[in-house]
Parts: C-alpha cells; sequence; structure tokens
C-alpha cells in the first residue's frame, strides 16, 4: 500500500495528531530548563528530547516507504519528504543520549560562564560584559574582558566540540548526506547554494572593505600607532562588541560629522521610563499597525522578558517559542532598557508574527519558507522602526528632518550594524562547513578560525592564541549548535524585503527613510507569505514578495549608496588603501 496516496494521507494525518503533543510536551521541558538551569530540568529536557527523537524516527523511517513519484498531491510529497530528514534521531539510542549530553552541557557553559574581577564581582556576559565592550575606552579593560570570556567558555568546549563534531557528521551520514555542513546547507534546497553565497560575498565586499579603512582610521586616531597599523587589520577587541559583529557602539569614535551628533535614543528611552513590558508593547503595535496579528494572551503571561531577580541560572541569549499547539508562544530576552534591546526586540517579534501567521498549517510546514525568511522578517521590521521618521513619530527624537551630513550619520550608524556583520555571519559557517567536512582539522581550529577571521573580517587577535583556545565556541551559536549561514542570507533578503514593502505602502524617495508603519498594503503582502510558512519552495515564496526569484544584493547597495559615495571620497581623501594586504597575525615584540 506504500503506492497508495490515500494511505499516505492517513500517516500524514496520525502524524499530524501525535506530532502536536510530543513537540509541545518538548517545548514545555526545555523552555523549563532555559528560564531554570537545574540537574532536575536538565534530566526532564533530555528525557522528553528521546522521546521527540523516537517518534521522529518511528515517522522518518516509516515515510521513507512510499513511493511518491505517482503521487498526484505536491503538498503530501513535499511533507513525506520533509518527515525523512530526521537529523539526530537517527543516532543510536547510547549515542543519541551522549549526543544531547554534550549539547546541553555546551549550551550551559556559555550560559552560566562568568569572567571574575581580580578582587569581588564575577560578571556575566549579559549585561555586564557586553556593557564593558560596548562603551569602554580603555583598551586594557577591553582586552580583560574579551581574554576572560574566551577563557571561561571557549576553552571549556573544545573537547567537547570535538566529539560534537564526530557525532554530528555520523547522524548527517545515517540520514544520507556526506557530513552535517551539507545536511544544514540542504534547507537551502539549492545545490549552488556556495558558489551563490560566494557571489554576494564578492558583491558586498567593496562596502566592507571601504567600511574597514574607514573605521581604522578613526580608531588609529583614538587608540594610536601603537595599536592600530593604518595599512593593517583591526585588533578584535576594539570594536564595541565581544565578537566585532557589530560596530553600532563605537559610533561616537567615527561619526562622520561630530558636531551633529545623533540623539541617544537609549537616554530618551530612560527618561522617559520605558520598560521591558512597553518594548514589547511597541513592537506589538508596529505588526498590529500592518493589520497582521497581536502577540496572544500566553505570550505577555508567559514569557520571560527579564532576566529573573530571583537567582535562577537562565540562557540570556533571545529566542522565540512556539509551542506547536496554536496559541502558546513566547520569547525569553534579558532586556536592557536600549535602543539596541528594543531593536532586538522588533527581530525576535517577527519570529512570533511567522508563528502566527502559518499556525493552521501542517506541524510540517511550520517553519519559514527558509531558515533565512524566519531571520530576515523581524530584522526587515527593524530597518522601518530604526528609521528617523518612525522614532520621530514615536516619541522617541525630539529634533524634525535631517540636513544631508545627519543623514550620513545616520547611515554609518546602520552600516556599523548591518554592513560590519557580512564577513563576520559569512565565515561563521565557511568555519563549520570546512570542520564538518575535514578540511579544518582539531589540532588547527583555532588557527584557522583566525585565519577566517583575518581573510574576510580583516581583524586579528589582541594577544597571542594558542591550540588550547577555542575562540569560535565563545559565540553562542557555535556553543549551541544554531546554523549561522541563515543571518547572512537574511541580512541581503531583509532589503529586498524592506524595498518590496516600502513600494507597496507607497513610499518615495531613498530607502533609508521608508517607514512602512500603518501601511496595510505593506501588511497584506507580508501576510500573504508568511502564511506559507515552509510549504512551498522559497523561490517562490521570494517572487510573490518582490516579483524576483533570486537573492539580490540591488536593494542592499541602494540603501547604502549615499553612504558609500561618501566613504570613498573620504578614504580617497585620506589616501586610504583598502583591505590589509599581506598582513599576517604577529605578534614579534609584542608579548
Ligand atoms: O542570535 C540572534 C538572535 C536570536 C534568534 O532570534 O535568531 C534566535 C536564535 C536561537 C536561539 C536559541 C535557539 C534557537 C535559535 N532564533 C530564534 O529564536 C528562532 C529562529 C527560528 C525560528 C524560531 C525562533 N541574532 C544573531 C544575528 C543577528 C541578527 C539580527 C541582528 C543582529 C545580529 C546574533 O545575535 O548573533
Ligand atoms: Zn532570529
Amino acid at each position: 500500500e506504500f503506492y497508495n496516496e490515500t494511505v499516505a494521507k492517513a500517516f500524514l494525518q496520525f502524524y499530524e495528531h501525535t506530532t502536536q503533543v510530543v513537540w509541545n510536551e518538548f517545548m514545555e521541558a526545555t523552555w523549563n530548563y532555559a528560564t531554570n538551569i537545574t540537574k532536575k530540568n536538565r534530566e526532564e529536557m533530555l528525557h522528553k528530547d528521546s522521546e521527540r527523537s523516537q517518534h521522529m524516527l518511528y515517522f522518518g523511517t516509516r515515510a521513507r516507504l512510499f513511493k511518491t513519484s505517482r503521487f498526484h498531491d505536491v503538498a503530501v510529497k513535499r511533507m513525506l519528504s520533509k518527515l525523512q530528514n530526521i537529523g539526530k534521531a537517527a543516532l543510536p539510542q547510547d549515542e543519541l543520549r551522549e549526543y544531547n549530553k554534550l549539547l546541553a552541557y555546551m549550551e550551559t557553559t556559555y550560559s552560566m560562564a562568568q569572567v571574575c574581577l581580580s578582587e569581588g564581582p564575577c560578571l556575566p556576559l549579559e549585561p555586564d560584559l557586553q556593557e564593558v565592550m560596548a562603551t569602554s575606552r580603555d583598551q586594557k579593560e577591553l582586552l580583560w574582558a574579551w581574554q576572560g570570556w574566551r577563557d571561561a567558555v571557549g576553552r571549556q568546549l573544545r573537547i567537547t566540540f570535538e566529539r560534537y563534531v564526530q557525532l554530528s557528521n555520523k547522524a548527517a551520514k545515517l540520514n544520507g548526506y556526506k557530513d552535517m555542513g551539507a545536511l544544514w546547507r540542504s534547507k537551502y534546497e539549492s545545490d549552488s547554494l556556495e558558489q551563490d553565497l560566494e557571489q554576494l560575498y564578492q558583491e558586498l565586499q567593496p562596502l566592507y572593505l571601504n567600511l574597514h579603512a574607514y573605521v581604522r582610521r578613526a580608531l588609529h586616531r583614538h587608540y594610536g600607532p601603537e595599536l592600530i597599523d593604518p595599512r593593517g587589520p583591526i585588533p578584535a577587541h576594539l570594536l564595541g562588541n565581544m565578537w566585532s559583529q557589530s560596530w553600532v557602539n563605537i559610533l561616537d569614535l567615527v561619526l562622520p560629522f561630530p558636531r551633529k551628533p545623533p540623539e541617544d535614543i537609549t537616554k530618551i528611552m530612560k527618561s522617559q521610563h520605558w520598560k521591558p513590558s512597553k518594548m514589547f508593547e511597541e513592537a506589538d503595535k508596529f505588526f498590529t499597525s500592518l493589520g497582521l496579528l497581536s502577540a496572544p494572551p500566553d505570550f505577555w503571561k508567559k514569557s520571560m522578558m527579564e532576566r529573573p531577580a530571583d537567582g535562577r541560572e537562565v540562557e540570556c541569549h533571545a529566542s522565540a517559542w512556539d509551542f506547536y499547539n496554536g496559541k502558546d508562544f513566547r520569547i525569553k530576552k534579558c532586556t536592557e532598557v536600549t535602543i539596541e534591546d528594543l531593536l532586538s526586540i522588533f527581530h525576535q517579534m517577527g519570529h512570533i508574527q511567522y508563528f502566527l501567521q502559518y499556525k493552521n498549517l501542517s506541524v510540517i510546514f511550520r517553519a519559514g519558507a527558509n531558515p533565512a525568511f524566519e531571520e530576515a522578517v523581524g530584522s526587515m521590521i527593524t530597518l522601518s522602526a530604526s528609521s528617523h521618521k518612525h522614532l520621530l513619530n514615536r516619541g522617541l527624537l525630539s529634533h524634525q528632518r535631517q540636513d544631508s551630513e545627519e543623514e550620513v550619520n545616520f547611515l554609518m550608524g546602520i552600516a556599523l550594524e548591518k554592513i560590519a556583520f557580512i564577513p563576520f555571519a559569512y565565515l561563521m559557517d565557511l568555519f563549520r562547513w570546512k570542520v564538518f567536512d575535514g578540511t579544518i582539522r582539531k589540532d588547527a581550529y583555532n588557527q584557522e578560525w583566525w585565519n577566517l577571521r583575518l581573510k574576510y573580517q580583516g581583524l586579528c587577535p589582541p594577544v597571542p592564541r594558542t591550540e588550547d583556545d577555542f575562540d569560535p565556541g565563545a559565540k553562542f551559536h557555535i556553543s549551541a549548535s544554531m546554523p549561522y549561514i541563515r543571518y547572512f542570507i537574511s541580512l541581503v533578503l531583509q532589503f529586498q524585503f524592506h524595498e518590496a514593502l516600502c513600494k507597496a505602502s507607497g513610499h518615495v524617495g531613498p530607502p533609508h527613510r521608508c517607514d512602512i508603519y500603518n501601511s496595510k498594503m505593506a501588511g497584506k503582502l507580508l501576510e500573504d507569505i508568511l502564511k506559507l510558512g515552509s510549504s512551498k519552495p522559497w523561490p517562490e515564496v521570494l517572487q510573490k514578495i518582490t516579483g524576483q526569484t533570486e537573492v539580490s544584493t540591488k536593494a542592499l547597495m541602494t540603501y547604502f549608496k549615499p553612504l558609500l559615495n561618501w566613504l570613498v571620497t573620504e578614504n580617497v581623501r585620506q589616501g586610504e588603501i583598502l583591505g590589509w594586504p599581506d598582513f599576517s597575525c604577529t605578534f614579534e615584540g609584542k608579548n
């Protein structure tokens, strides 16, 4: 009967009903652990995870038996093929248990790590170490936080990560992939993904090189020639962020027109007594202003919007949660009252909106058209929310229209977030794909990591590194086994989405002045694609919103054109060289 489409549909119905319960219980157990890290909650989560894996194994192996080539219903074929990819559930019981324990160990080590001052308190990453990296201008203090975090996390994860790679690849092979990198890439349903990504990166590289050269000059001015070589790589601890992935926090050091500084929105939020709940309401209002759905009662009742004050150990890295029952959706975030956290909440509420829009689909299709779509929705709304026009009409800015110099300052602020992110988001999985396919061997993990950080980001470690270090492990997504290329693709996609929705909203003028707030037309266009979940191939979904079937950097380049013009002129005027030719990260005579 494996040729019988009716039998297949009954099989999928049976899957549908049993899955909602299994996944809901799994999410509850994982939530309880992430918001209260105890041994008991860890055991309960591991137990629910193995139940979920057994359920996936049962249905995944049976889904493979159906001969779907002559089936008529494309959705049935798509569902059965998605069911067959069961990830780590393909591992033998004992190895699956080992794998889940080491995943929990890596994520918990990251979440609970602290860096201790010689005398006195120990500081967690959020908010304390992030605060140091964002606000300190003392390179010794920055080095203390930067090195302390890598000693506390990266070094502890190295051995576990080596075993994680072995078991990940074993699981991937049991699913029919040559390694885990191939399994991760398969989510994009493309046999030219790596070439396409390299092409996108090449198109964006001039933007990054000009920003890098300009920022290097500004840091040279501030920290002096003993720290910064104006023709070389930049030390990784000076960019305002623990991983140098976003440079927004050094805007004050690099402002193009320092006599026209932008207003400090964090200060304005605090003076207006903003609370985390109000920040979530503000983001929710944006989505309802588009005619989209508001977060339901369970969201406001059950989310964790702040780090708990009762001393509980929690995982602070922000995330959005679908409990697969059509009404329970939450965000977990250790919110601080800052503009950076307000914009991060828009990103998280983008995930929630996707959950709400696809909640009536089969559970198999309750995901983004591809993982980058999931990340792009919220980040695209953030482009409107961070526009001068929006912040002005929400009372977060006081003075009126920006003159052309203030506009360059504004675009610089956005570029320090978006353009600085390009090479980081690209190299994160370039590194892991090579680790999974064996190109990068375990005795060279750290050296190879820094080779990529030099090649793509033009950074060097501020102190010598050895193979006792494991610096990639100091980034959440590597400790959490969370793929990252989705954020690189999302970076390009979000500008395509923004351009399409701005057009639908009737916006005329430069994209950086567009705010789609209150546009029901833009909301309708967005709703129509979110409702599809992962039920259609993503090029089809992309075409519905933008008219094109390809990811294209055109919209991003248009958005930053005024800034690139200014940067090129400035860099020529200063006689900058772009890049860091013939440099390596050496420390002769420095240690
Ligand atoms: O990690 C995040 C935000 C968290 C998240 O929303 O992407 C979160 C990551 C996560 C955390 C724990 C478990 C799984 C994923 N993703 C989600 O909450 C999520 C993703 C897909 C579907 C549903 C929820 N941003 C990245 C990249 C980024 C994105 C946007 C702006 C700046 C930087 C980072 O911080 O390096
Ligand atoms: Zn996200």
